[in-house]
C-alpha cells in the first residue's frame, strides 16, 4: 500500500520516499540515503518525521548508506524519535535486511552492516526470521558511560538509583544490570511485568545523573531459565513493544547473574525474540521478525 502524506511543516523543502517497517512491533521509517538527499535535515525535521500525528510516526528512523568501511557491504544510521542519532538497534538491524533485500540492494546473505562503532553479520533465514549477530556485550562501566560518582559496584548503583527521589517508591524486589549493546541499558528484574513501574519510572532512569549520555531502562519478569518477559522505556523513544538491544541487555544480564541459561525466549508486548550467547566476550545472537508495513512519499 502507498500512502502521499502531507507536509510535516509548512517550510517543506524535499520529499522522501520511505519505507515504513517493524521488528516485533518497534516501528521504523526507513530511507534509502544512496539515492536520495539526506544531507542536512535537522534533528527537528528528524522529529517530526517520527511524530504520530504531525508526521508519518515511529520509534526510530533508520538511513541506509554506502559503507565507509572495506569489511562492510552497508552502513545505517539510527536516529530515535527525540531526533538523536544512537548507536545500535537490534530490531532495526532485521528491519535493514529486508529494506535491502526487497529493494534489491544486494541478494548477498549473510550482510555485513557498518553501525556506530562495529559491524554486525545479518543473516536472513528461509521461514522470514532474520538473525543477527550483535557482537559482545560490553559490561566495564567506563563504556557504558556510566559515572554516578564513582560507583563501580551495581548494588552502589542500586542503592544510588533508588535513593534518588523517582516518581514511584522502588516496590520491586529489582536487581540492576548495567551494560552496553553498543548502546546504554539498565535493566532490572521484577515480579510481575504487567504491574513494573515502566511508565512512572523509567523517564527517571532514562535521564539519572549516573548515565551522561541517557539509558534504556529495561524491565524484566523471569518466567524460567530459558524464557522471559520484557518491556524497555527507550531512550529517545519511550515505552516500546519491543526493544532488540534491550532483549540482549536483558538476557546478558541475567545469565551473568546466574538467573538464565542459553538460548533465552523474550516475550516482548509485540512479539518474541530469541537471544542466545556463549559467554564473557562472545558475540550475542538475536533471531526475530521484520516487517515491511508500506512505502510512501513524504514533505519534510
Ligand atoms: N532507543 C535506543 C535505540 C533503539 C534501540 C531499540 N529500538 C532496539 O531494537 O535495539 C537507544 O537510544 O539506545
Amino acid at each position: 500500500m502507498s500512502a502521499t502524506l502531507y507536509p510535516t511543516s509548512d517550510t517543506a523543502s524535499r520529499k522522501l520516499r520511505f519505507t515504513k517497517m517493524h521488528g516485533a512491533g518497534n516501528d521504523f521509517i526507513v530511507l534509502n540515503g544512496i539515492d536520495q538527499d539526506l544531507a542536512n535535515i535537522t534533528p527537528d525535521q528528524w522529529r517530526k518525521l517520527a511524530h504520530r500525528q504531525l508526521g508519518v510516526g515511529a520509534d526510530q528512523i533508520l538511513i541506509v548508506e554506502k559503507a565507509t568501511r572495506p569489511d562492510a557491504d552497508f552502513r545505517y544510521r539510527i536516529f530515535n524519535a527525540d531526533g538523536g542519532e544512537v548507536e545500535q538497534c537490534g530490531n532495526g538491524s532485521r528491519c535493514f535486511v529486508r529494506f535491502i533485500q526487497d529493494q534489491g540492494l544486494s541478494s548477498k546473505n549473510p550482510l555485513r552492516v557498518e553501525v556506530a562503532h562495529t559491524v554486525l553479520t545479518l543473516k536472513s533465514h528461509p521461514d522470514g526470521q532474520v538473525e543477527v549477530d550483535m557482537g559482545a556485550p560490553i559490561f566495564e562501566h567506563d563504556f557504558i558511560p556510566f559515572n554516578a560518582a564513582g560507583l563501580h559496584t551495581l548494588q552502589e548503583f542500586h542503592e544510588t538509583l533508588y535513593a534518588l527521589p523517582l516518581t514511584t517508591p522502588a516496590t520491586h524486589d529489582s536487581w540492576v544490570g548495567v551494560v552496553s549493546m553498543g548502546n546504554p541499558h539498565a535493566v532490572q528484574v521484577v515480579g510481575d511485568i504487567n504491574s513494573a513501574p515502566v511508565l512512572e519510572e523509567g523517564p527517571s532512569i532514562e535521564k539519572h545523573g549516573a548515565f551522561p549520555n541517557r539509558v534504556n531502562a529495561g524491565y524484566m519478569q523471569i518466567l524460567n531459565r530459558h524464557e522471559i518477559h520484557l518491556r524497555v522505556f527507550e531512550r529517545g523513544a519511550g515505552e516500546t513493544l519491543a526493544c532488540g538491544t534491550g532483549a540482549c541487555a536483558a538476557v546478558v544480564s541475567g545469565i551473568r547473574r546466574g538467573l538464565l541459561d542459553s538460548p533465552v525466549t523474550v516475550h516482548t508486548r509485540g512479539g518474541d525474540l530469541l537471544v542466545a550467547w556463549g559467554g564473557v566476550a562472545q558475540p550475542v545472537i538475536m533471531t526475530g521478525p521484520a516487517m515491511t508495513v508500506f512505502e510512501g512519499e513524504v514533505a519534510i
